[in-house]
């Protein structure tokens, strides 16, 4: 098939109401523009891996001023020295802020002067070089009283490297003390994507978890926050996730991988340390049994094989009867799928990942573009490729769902939340520009799709995120805004709730997501005659913005 891109301006006529694509991350509220040749990058893996320590902005936003419950800021929070953690000094509420802290450095990111635009590998590669040898300059004028606090923070030891310190070791020429500032950057640094990287006294020894009870939040001039994402008791340890929301939700050997290559350990968390919730599948044995299937799981063991490591890989007995999976039976249909998977377009996959995670920085059209160049969506052919590639993506689904002991995997509930994008994309380019317009339409007709298919994919995407992260997070956010367009999007559709019912429900789902005393606080408080479709249009707008 004829490969296609599509151009900005036209996919966006695609999108669901309210949904805007970017070609770089949603921006921050500190975030500067980034330079055209790094922005143009933003949707391949390589600027993915210009980070240190990624965070995200909008706790502020979802918690308020309502979260700053503790002005002496430092009380809540104490270093235990012995166990090498931060641990909570008091009981705190989910939106509590445990520690405010300010940069003990701030280095500002900026690719000016990157002149390697080869192949991915050597960009990623230019640009850590150049900042490290920015960063070596920064030290270089620092007084003695910063040096020695930005020194006592964790340093990796030297028998303990997983990863190529040659960029650190090219750009300190040799000076033992910036050697060490290089490596204590890179593995403590905590960085606002595309504007800074900061060093901070007590919020850089948190130590990671792929579960965290703590996100932290970084405004404009590096003022930084740690928020309680669920109660906390005093004593706990307390725990921040390096990775973003998007790569916690990848399997446990895909972490690991990302927290060994940039960050240098390997990752003891609750999560990677119990069988893998990404890969988890129903038992069989309950199915074939009849009875409510506990779940079996993929689970990993290192082993040190004389000075090398290695995982084994094997699958847990069912959760619920004790009984032992065949595992290469597991295996080979988990391997089926993944085949299935990815034989669907790369910019199809992508682009869909995108809804899944809408404050990721992978972003669809940049790597449609990418891949294949710009194209113009104005032919019939390039409308009826794009959409074939979303019909795909629904069927693959469809067949997902025969799968019973699949149900709980990724793959199957990832997939849900894709079709139920690829759903509302076909809906919205029906309505779109001529071309694309017939094909969407052809392609709902052909496949018979329904709103409310579109609404139960969401929610099984939903139900997936909630399984991880429990509720405040950005992903479940995200799944929430999924599930809440396929609602509106049923609220046109033929048959399903009442629209009056459906309207309250959307809202409900809505509410939480809003800035606060933005709408009245209860739905009973909203009377009937106010709750109209375009009032809950106004309110998707206002979510997706
Ligand atoms: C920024 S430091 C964290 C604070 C550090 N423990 C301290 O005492 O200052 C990052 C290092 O802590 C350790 N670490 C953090 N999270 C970890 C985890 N989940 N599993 C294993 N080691 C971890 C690793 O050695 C990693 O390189």
């Amino acid at each position: 098939m004829q490969p296609c891109t599509v151009h900005i301006g036209s996919i966006s006529e695609l999108l669901p109401a309210g949904v805007r694509v970017q070609c770089h991350p949603k921006p921050h509220a500190v975030q500067k523009e980034a330079p055209l040749a790094l922005a143009g990058l933003v949707g391949c893996n390589a600027f993915a891996k210009f980070k240190i320590r990624r965070v995200e902005q909008s706790v502020q936003r979802r918690f308020g001023a309502a979260g700053a419950a503790y002005s002496t800021k430092q009380s809540a929070i104490a270093y235990d020295e012995e166990s090498q953690c931060l641990r909570a000094m008091l009981n705190l509420s989910a939106g509590e802020v445990l520690l405010e802290e300010s940069p003990l450095v701030l280095l500002e990111d900026s690719a000016e002067g990157v002149d390697d635009l080869g192949s991915e590998e050597d960009l990623w590669r230019g640009f850590r070089r150049h900042r490290c040898f920015k960063a070596a300059d920064t030290f270089k004028l620092l007084d003695a009283d910063a040096r020695t606090a930005v020194l006592s923070l964790y340093t990796p030891a030297s028998e303990n490297q997983l990863q190529d310190w040659s960029v650190e070791q090219e750009a300190a020429g040799g000076d033992p003390e910036v050697l060490r500032f290089l490596q204590v950057l890179r593995v403590n640094g905590i960085e606002v994507p595309f504007s800074f990287t900061g060093l901070y006294n007590l919020a850089c020894r948190a130590n990671h978890s792929c579960a965290p009870c703590c996100r932290v939040s970084v405004a404009e001039g590096g003022q930084l926050r740690i928020v309680a994402l669920r109660p906390i008791l005093a004593g706990d340890e307390v725990t921040v996730s390096y990775l973003s929301e998007l790569e916690l939700l990848e399997v446990g050997s895909v972490r690991r991988k990302m927290l060994e290559t940039t960050w240098d350990f390997r990752c003891t968390c609750s999560r990677c340390s119990a069988p893998d919730d990404r890969r988890s599948t129903l038992c069989r044995a309950c199915i074939g049994a009849g009875r409510p299937s506990g779940l079996v799981a993929l689970q990993t063991r290192t082993v040190q094989l004389g000075g090398a490591t290695a995982e084994l890989e094997s699958w847990s007995v069912c959760s619920k009867c004790g009984a032992v999976p065949e595992a290469s039976v597991l295996t080979e249909s988990e391997n089926i799928w993944v085949r299935r998977y990815e034989q669907l377009p790369s910019w199809c996959r992508d682009s869909l990942r995108s809804f899944l995670a809408p404050k990721a920085p992978k972003l669809s059209i940049a790597a449609i573009e990418e891949e294949d160049g710009p194209v113009d969506l104005q032919t019939q052919d390039e409308a009826t490729y794009v959409a074939q590639s979303l019909a795909d993506m629904i069927q693959l689904h469809r067949d997902f769902a025969q799968v019973e002991f699949l149900e709980a995997h990724w793959l199957a509930a990832d997939i849900a939340g894709a079709s139920a994008a690829a759903g509302l994309l076909l809906y919205k380019g029906a309505d779109g520009d001529r071309a694309l317009s017939d094909a969407c339409k052809d392609t709902i007709s052909r496949l018979e799709l329904k709103p409310e298919e579109i609404s139960r994919a969401a929610e099984k995407r939903l139900q997936a995120v909630r399984g991880v992260f429990g509720e405040d997070t950005f992903s479940v956010e995200a799944a929430q805004l999924l599930r809440l367009k396929a609602l509106a999007a049923d609220i046109d559709g033929p048959g399903g709730m009442e629209p009056m019912e459906l309207r309250r429900r959307s809202f409900e789902i809505a509410l939480p997501l809003l800035p606060p005393g933005k709408h009245s606080a209860s739905i009973s408080a909203i009377p009937d005659k106010d709750l109209t479709d375009d009032f809950l249009y106004d309110v998707l707008l206002e979510l997706a913005e």
